[in-house]
């Protein structure tokens, strides 16, 4: 057994290898969206120590995995995220994706603590559909603004907004969208999500090809990132991403990232429960041989294939 995998990569059976670690470190959320997906895990109670969080990243940085996103429920209710940021090894990129409420405040002490940059989830500028979406009485919109101000002010950038596309609630807000991120100067991205059916939200549904097309024919330029071959539209001199996740043989095939739920499973891919593989109580020289043997499990969701 290898007790590291210095030198080695993370290579699956289908030639896709592993270099972010997507990971939940709690299940907890001050919200409760109307699509929530909980990063496929609804059931998980307990949360990983910053000790074992760091093991994992550490042993995944020997095999070269230089990238990490950190997400939840909602990561900024662990008091502790400071401390897991403080512990990680060296790596390329540390992320944070959040639902802001708590931002304005630890902004700063995140930055500090090694944070490179934050995803806001932001699927209105209305109030009132704000609190549809969010399903929270208070109007808290304005903090998740704030929130998004700090985290530009202390250079948690680029900042990207996560918009999920729901029909006949925000799809025709693109372009209010467009013009709030214009006033941060390049300093945040717009990134249109298409709904995934976790929940009964069907009729939610926009038309992505439609969206796609409209984006397309307004661009100066598309480029396409490596992770998951996302494309990059650029309007009016700004990056608006497009996450199209749904039936998607090339994204599944450009799958780049091994997730870690709130509990301390490896989880091979989102839309897959029965292959996880436990490393809550592993110890750091058990832990090259579990990842290796979640990678190993990992398969493209959606192929072109349909046996
Ligand atoms: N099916 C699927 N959806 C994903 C995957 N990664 C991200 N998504 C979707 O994209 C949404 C936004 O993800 P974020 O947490 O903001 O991170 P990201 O945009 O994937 O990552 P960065 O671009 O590196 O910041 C998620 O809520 C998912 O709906 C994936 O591997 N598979
Ligand atoms: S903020 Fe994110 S984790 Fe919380 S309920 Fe909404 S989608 Fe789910
Ligand atoms: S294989 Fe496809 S569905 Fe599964 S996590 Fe990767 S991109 Fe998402």
């Amino acid at each position: 057994m290898n007790s590291s995998g210095a030198g080695m990569t993370l290579t699956d059976p289908f030639g896709r290898t592993v270099r972010s670690l997507r990971m939940s470190i709690t299940n907890r959320c001050n919200l409760n969206c109307i699509y929530c997906h909980n990063e496929g895990d609804p059931g998980s109670v307990s949360e990983m120590s910053v000790k074992t969080i760091a093991n994992i990243v550490r042993a995944a940085a020997d095999f070269g995995v230089d990238r990490v996103k950190i997400s939840g429920g909602e990561p900024l209710l662990r008091k502790d995220l400071e401390d897991i940021l403080t512990m990680l090894p060296p790596l390329k990129d540390v992320s944070l994706t959040t639902n802001a409420i708590l931002l304005q405040e630890r902004a700063g002490s995140l930055k500090d603590a090694g944070l490179n940059r934050v995803n806001v989830s932001l699927d209105t500028l209305d109030p009132e559909k704000f609190r549809m979406i969010t399903n929270c009485k208070k109007n808290i919109l304005g903090k998740v603004v704030a929130g998004i101000e700090e985290a530009v002010r202390v250079g948690l950038t680029p900042v990207k907004l996560n918009m999920v596309l729901l029909k006949d609630l925000n799809e025709t807000e693109i372009e209010d969208m467009l013009s709030f991120t214009s006033q941060f100067n390049g300093n945040v991205i717009l990134q249109l999500i298409e709904l995934m059916d976790f929940k009964d939200v069907a009729d939610l549904h926009v038309n992505a090809d439609e969206v796609e097309n409209a984006l397309l024919s307004r661009a100066t330029d598309v480029k396409v990132r490596r992770m998951h071959h996302r494309k990059k539209y650029i309007i009016n001199g700004a990056e608006v991403e497009f996450v199209r996740p749904i039936d998607n043989t090339e994204f599944c095939a450009n799958c780049n990232r091994l997730r870690v739920t709130a509990d301390g499973k490896l989880k091979p891919c989102l839309l897959v429960n029965d292959n996880l593989v436990d490393v809550s109580d592993a110890d750091p020289e058990e832990l090259p041989a579990l990842l290796q043997l979640a990678v190993s499990r990992r398969l493209p969701f959606y192929t072109s294939r349909r046996d």
